[in-house]
């Protein structure tokens, strides 16, 4: 019987199992992010003081507190308690983690080191919400806004490089044919998938800025893509048996700075090609993951091009505004992004953000968390497929850009998985490897 057929729904990862990426995620690299939070607050003290006076320093001394206090029940494994922020999603993360404890029958059961990963991840980053929420006037502060910045301009030659690269498509885009379309389409989709590397969750707050010219290290870096559907992706966009061209385009978010500028990159190219009429940008709706963007990432990013004296960038960055005011681009910040919930959950949790993806005609899901919650973070056969991972969560075709960084990969030929742990123990959390993964549960030519 095919694996797929055999797959049960397997158990969540989690960080019970000593030794595994997860375990090692929430014993140190977690704490050591907490730690940064804490410290980055202490340093802006006098900014604190400045633009608040004392109400500001007491803020950020009980934020630190509630920051403490959070570190210390990661790490003596304390169990995970309700949210008392009474934000708008207070609730349904309150209902999420009854529903962990009545499946656990234990309230004690339901902990950092015994609950799925997934889930107690999500929560931290929550919990750090919470703690500045509960502390106006610095509930808006966002405590990750130095990393994403520095690693912003820190990247500016790979910006410079491709936004040049991106003018000299745009500049012949009249005689080029289809064919050569595909091939600027694939080196520009590569980009945004390697793009994917510059996280700062996987390097703890540490520099992950891009240093090199992307397009450049494009083909050094071909090998390491385990799976690549970009020819689906191109047939979903340019084939005539879907809906008349141009067609929609989704893109879910993932890390501020250079990741950012690739997808936009991304976007702009199929937009002047004529290929998608509409491209709408998911982000987060409060600061996630050290490096995921917001609303004022989304917004300075662009604001900042505009204002660079690098006279590509600054007419890409003039180009990508004209997009959002004319509504050809919109970004969104739908608050499912930031909960703790498996994607196969989403119709059943926000019917909306739902019914809004079923409008797309492609969504495509950045980075390493997203493909987590594809496929739920759970333990599957490497040789299952992506589809029957995402347990019938396909509002549209979509396709997820991932750098591996999380023990969970499906959708490879048999064997492939066990021969790569057999000689990299290490090939699915050291983000050397990546996948360009297509799933549509209507696309005739794609069976799964
Ligand atoms: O979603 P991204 O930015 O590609 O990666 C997020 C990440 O760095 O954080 C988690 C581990 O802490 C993993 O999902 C992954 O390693
Ligand atoms: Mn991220």
């Amino acid at each position: 019987m095919a694996a797929d057929q055999a797959a049960q729904v397997p158990p969540s990862l989690s960080a019970k199992v000593v030794g595994s990426f997860a375990y090692l995620t929430v014993k140190d690299r977690m704490p050591t992010i907490l730690t940064k939070v804490i410290d980055t607050l202490h340093r802006n003290k006098d900014k604190f003081l400045e633009e608040y006076g004392k109400e500001g320093i007491e803020a950020e001394k009980q934020t630190i507190a509630l920051l403490s206090k959070l570190r210390n029940e990661m790490q003596t494994d304390k169990p995970v308690v309700p949210l008392t922020d009474g934000l708008p999603d207070a609730e349904i993360w309150n209902r999420y983690l009854q529903r962990h404890r009545q499946v656990e029958e234990d309230q004690e059961a339901v902990s950092w080191f015994k609950s799925p990963w997934l889930y107690v991840e999500c929560y931290m980053y929550r919990r750090i919400q919470e703690a500045l929420w509960l502390n106006p006037p610095i509930s808006d502060y966002d405590v990750f806004n130095e990393g994403k910045t520095l690693s912003f301009l820190e990247s500016q030659q790979a910006v410079m490089a491709l936004c040049t690269y991106l003018e000299e498509v745009k500049k012949k885009t009249e005689e080029l044919s289809k064919k050569e379309l595909f091939l600027h389409f694939k080196k520009l989709l590569q980009v945004s998938l390697w793009g994917n590397k510059c996280d700062l969750s996987i390097s703890a707050g540490k520099d992950n800025s891009q240093k090199t010219d992307a397009i450049d290290s494009l083909s050094s870096l071909q090998p390491f893509i385990l799976v690549d559907d970009s020819d689906l992706m191109w047939s979903t966009l340019t084939s005539a048996e879907t809906q008349g061209p141009p067609r929609r385009l989704d893109i879910v978010l993932d890390n501020a700075s250079f990741e950012l500028i690739t997808d936009l990159v991304l976007a702009d190219f199929l937009v002047y090609a004529g290929i998608v009429r509409e491209v709408r940008f998911h982000g987060k709706s409060f600061p996630w993951f050290v490096s995921d963007v917001t609303a004022n990432d989304f917004h300075w990013t662009i604001k900042q091009t505009m204002a660079t004296n690098h006279r590509w960038i600054s007419k890409c960055g003039v180009r990508w505004q004209s997009y959002l005011k004319e509504g050809v681009w919109s970004y969104h910040d739908h608050p499912f992004w930031t909960l703790p919930h498996e994607f196969c959950e989403m119709a059943a949790a926000a019917p909306d953000l739902y019914a809004a993806l079923q409008g797309s005609d492609l969504v495509v899901f950045k980075g390493d968390l997203n493909y987590r919650k594809l496929t739920g973070d759970r333990y599957w056969d490497h040789a299952v497929s992506f589809g029957t991972s995402l347990r019938g969560f396909s509002p549209a075709p979509l396709c997820a850009l991932r750098t591996l960084k999380a023990n969970i990969q499906v959708g490879l030929q048999p064997g492939r998985g066990e021969r790569l742990s057999s000689v990299e123990p290490d090939w699915m959390s050291s983000s050397k490897y990546a996948v360009i993964q297509f799933h549509s549960s209507t696309t005739p030519w794609q069976q799964d």
